[in-house]
C-alpha cells in the first residue's frame, strides 16, 4: 500500500470512529486518495457521500448537513483555488459555531514556491476563522504514522465540536499528498492500520463533563509535568500509585513522590511492569518519561483542564478534565517503587556529593531555599539536576513552555518582585549570559530579594550528555556545542554593581547560601563540564546494580 492510500484509509476510518456519518467531496486529482476512501466508506454503508462540482456548493451543503444532523461533516477539495472556494462556508461555520472539517488536499511542501501546477500557500488560508489549523505531514512509509494520523483526527474533531473549549467551529487539516495518488500494488504497510478496538484513537471527553472515574487494577504511575496541579498528587495518593513529578509541578510533595524516577525508569525492572500512565501538566524534562509515554504496551490517560493536551507520542487513549479514583491499589506496587527510590538515594548522593557537581549544587540550593521558599530554575541541566535532587517541596518556577534558556534572570527578577519572601534562582552559565541584561535595574526601579546561583561549567553542559557528546563527535563538539566563553562573571556582576560570591566547594556554597537574601546577589558555583557525562553514566550504572 502506498503512503497516500494508507493515509486516506486511516483518516476516513478515524473520522467515522469519531462520529462522522456524512461527507462532501468536490472532484480533484490531488484529493484522489481521500475521495476514493470516502467512496469506499459510502459503498460499505459506513457514511453517506455527497459529490458537488463547485466547492462553494460543497461547503454549504456540508453546513446544511451539520445543521441537520448536529454531527461534524468533512468537506474535501483538491489544491489551489478549490480550497479558497470554501472560504464563505468556513466563515459561516465560524460565526455559527459549526463543526465543519476542511480536508484540503495539497501538493507536498517541496513543490510550494516552485511554480508547480495548482500549488499555492494553503497554510492557515482561512485565518482566524478556524478553531484549529494543522498541516498533516506528507505521509511516509514509517512506523508511527498511523498513531499520528488517528491522533490528529481526534484533535481536529475535538476542536471542531468544542469538546475542550466549548467553542465549536470549523477546522482545517491541510493534507499534502505525494504520488501515487491511487492504490498501487507494493509492500504491505509497516504497521497495522487498525485503530484501537472500535472507538476513536483518542477519546476526548468534554471539558464540561464530570471527573472520569478511574479504578485500580493496572500497574499505574502518575506523571506530573510542568504546571501540574496538586490534583496529580491527590490522584496518586488516592490510587496508591507512584508519582513522577518534575520540579515545576506543584505535586512534588507526599509519600507517592519517587524522587529518582528518571534514573529508575532507565535502570530498574519496575519500569517494564508499568501498564498505565496518568499524565498531568506538560512533561518535557526527560527522555525516559517521553519513552514511557510512547510505549505501545500501556494505556496513557491525559488529564487536562484545557483545550491543549500533551501527547507528542500520539498514544493518548483518552483526554479527561479530571479523575475520580474509585479505590486504592492494594498490592505492593507503590511500596516497591518507594523501596527502589530509598535504595537509589544513597547511590545518587555518593556519586554527586563528593565534589561540586550539577545535581550536588541543586541539592544544596534546594536545602537553602527550604519548604516555604521560591526557586526559579533555568532550562538545560539545572532543572534536570534539581529533578534528581532530594525532593524538597519548594515552590518552583521554570519556563518549560518552550524550555528556552533565554529570559531566565528577568523571569526570576519578576517572580522575586512578586514574592513576599526570599527567592532563589538556579541557572547555567549560558542562560545567565543570555539574559545578563536582566541584572540591569534602574535606580528608581523596585529591586528584588533574589539570590542567583550560577552553575558555571563554561559552556553548554547538557550537550555533553546527548548524542553529540559522544567522543566520536569530539572534532567539532567544543566549538559548536560546548561553546566555552571564559567570561569573568564577577567582573560582569561588578559592571552592574551586583554583589558576587565565588563558591568552589560544597561547604563554600552552603556558606554563601545561608546569608540572608537581601537585594539582588549572585553566587557562582564552578563545576567541570567534562564531569556531566561520566556522572550520568555512573548514576545509571549504580542503580542498575541494585
Ligand atoms: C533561547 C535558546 N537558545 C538555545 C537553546 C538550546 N540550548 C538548550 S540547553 C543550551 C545550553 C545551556 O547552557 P547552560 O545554561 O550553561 O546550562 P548547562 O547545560 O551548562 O547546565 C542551549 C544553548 C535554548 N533551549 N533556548
Ligand atoms: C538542547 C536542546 O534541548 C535538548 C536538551 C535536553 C533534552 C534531553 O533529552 C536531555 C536528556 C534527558 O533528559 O534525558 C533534549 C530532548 O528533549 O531530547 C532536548 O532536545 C535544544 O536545543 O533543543
Ligand atoms: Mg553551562
Amino acid at each position: 500500500m502506498n503512503p497516500s492510500t494508507a493515509f486516506a484509509t486511516v483518516v476516513v476510518d478515524e473520522l467515522i470512529r469519531n462520529g462522522v456519518r456524512e461527507a462532501v467531496v468536490a472532484p480533484g486529482s490531488r484529493s484522489a486518495p481521500l475521495a476514493l476512501a470516502f467512496a469506499a466508506a459510502d459503498r460499505e454503508g459506513r457514511l453517506r457521500l455527497h459529490v458537488r462540482i463547485d466547492e462553494r456548493t460543497a461547503g454549504f451543503l456540508a453546513i446544511g448537513l451539520i445543521r441537520g444532523t448536529g454531527l461534524p461533516v468533512p468537506v474535501l477539495t483538491t489544491s489551489g483555488t478549490a480550497v479558497a472556494n470554501l472560504h464563505p462556508a468556513v466563515l459561516e461555520a465560524s460565526h455559527s459555531g459549526l463543526p465543519l472539517i476542511v480536508l484540503s488536499a495539497d501538493r507536498p511542501p517541496a513543490l510550494r514556491g516552485s511554480g508547480a501546477n495548482q500549488t499555492t500557500d494553503q497554510l492557515k488560508v482561512f485565518g482566524s476563522a478556524v478553531r484549529l489549523f494543522h498541516e498533516m505531514g506528507t505521509p511516509v512509509r514509517e512506523v508511527g504514522q498511523v498513531a499520528y494520523w488517528r491522533s490528529q483526527i481526534a484533535r481536529a474533531i475535538a476542536n471542531a465540536v468544542g469538546a475542550r473549549s466549548a467553542d465549536p467551529g470549523p477546522v482545517q487539516l491541510n493534507c499534502p499528498l505525494s504520488e501515487p495518488l491511487v492504490p498501487t500494488d507494493g509492500p504491505d504497510w509497516p504497521e497495522s492500520l487498525a485503530g484501537r478496538s472500535t472507538g476513536p484513537w483518542t477519546a476526548v471527553h468534554a471539558a464540561s463533563g464530570p471527573p472520569t472515574a478511574i479504578s485500580p487494577g493496572p500497574k499505574t504511575v502518575v506523571v506530573a509535568g510542568d504546571g501540574a496541579s496538586q490534583a496529580a498528587r491527590l490522584v496518586a495518593e488516592a490510587g496508591q500509585w507512584p508519582l513522577f513529578a518534575e520540579p515545576s509541578s506543584r505535586a512534588r510533595t507526599g509519600p507517592a513522590v519517587i524522587s529518582a524516577y528518571r534514573l529508575l525508569l532507565q535502570a530498574n525492572a519496575l519500569a517494564g511492569e508499568i501498564e498505565r500512565v496518568l499524565v498531568f501538566g506538560h512533561p518535557t524534562l526527560s527522555r525516559p518519561v517521553s519513552k514511557l509515554l510512547a510505549r505501545h504496551d500501556l494505556e496513557v490517560v491525559v488529564v487536562s483542564p484545557t483545550g491543549l493536551w500533551p501527547d507528542p507520542a500520539r498514544r493518548a487513549a483518552s483526554v479527561v478534565t479530571g479523575l475520580e479514583v474509585t479505590g486504592p491499589d492494594t498490592t505492593d506496587w507503590l511500596e516497591r517503587w518507594q523501596q527502589a527510590d530509598q535504595l537509589a538515594r544513597p547511590a545518587i548522593d555518593k556519586v554527586v556529593t563528593d565534589s561540586l557537581t550539577g545535581p550536588g549544587v541543586a541539592a544544596i540550593v534546594g536545602e537553602a531555599v527550604g519548604a516555604d521558599g521560591m526557586l526559579v530554575v533555568a532550562s538545560s541541566n539545572p532543572v534536570r539536576d534539581l529533578d534528581l535532587a532530594p525532593v524538597v517541596p519548594i515552590r518552583t518556577i521554570a519556563n518549560r513552555g518552550l524550555a528556552g534558556i533565554d529570559g531566565t534572570i528577568s523571569t526570576a527578577v519578576g517572580a522575586a518582585l512578586a514574592n513576599a519572601g526570599p527567592t532563589y534562582a538556579l541557572i547555567g552559565d549560558l542562560a545567565f549570559l543570555h539574559d545578563s541584561n536582566g541584572l540591569i535595574i534602574g535606580p528608581d526601579e523596585a529591586r528584588p530579594d533574589l539570590r542567583i546561583v550560577v552553575v558555571n561549567d563554561n559552556g553548554g553542559g547538557i550537550f555533553s550528555t546527548l548524542e553529540q557528546g559522544d567522543p566520536t563527535h569530539a572534532t567539532h563538539f567544543e566549538r559548536i556545542f560546548g561553546t566555552p566563553h571564559n567570561t569573568d562573571l564577577g567582573a560582569l556582576c561588578a559592571a552592574t554593581s551586583t554583589p558576587y560570591t565565588l563558591a568552589e566547594t560544597p561547604e563554600a556554597l552552603r556558606a554563601a547560601l545561608t546569608r540572608t537574601v537581601a537585594g539582588l546577589d549572585v553566587v557562582e558555583a564552578r563545576i567541570p563540564r567534562t564531569a556531566h557525562r561520566p556522572i550520568t553514566e555512573a548514576l545509571i550504572a549504580a542503580l542498575s546494580q541494585q
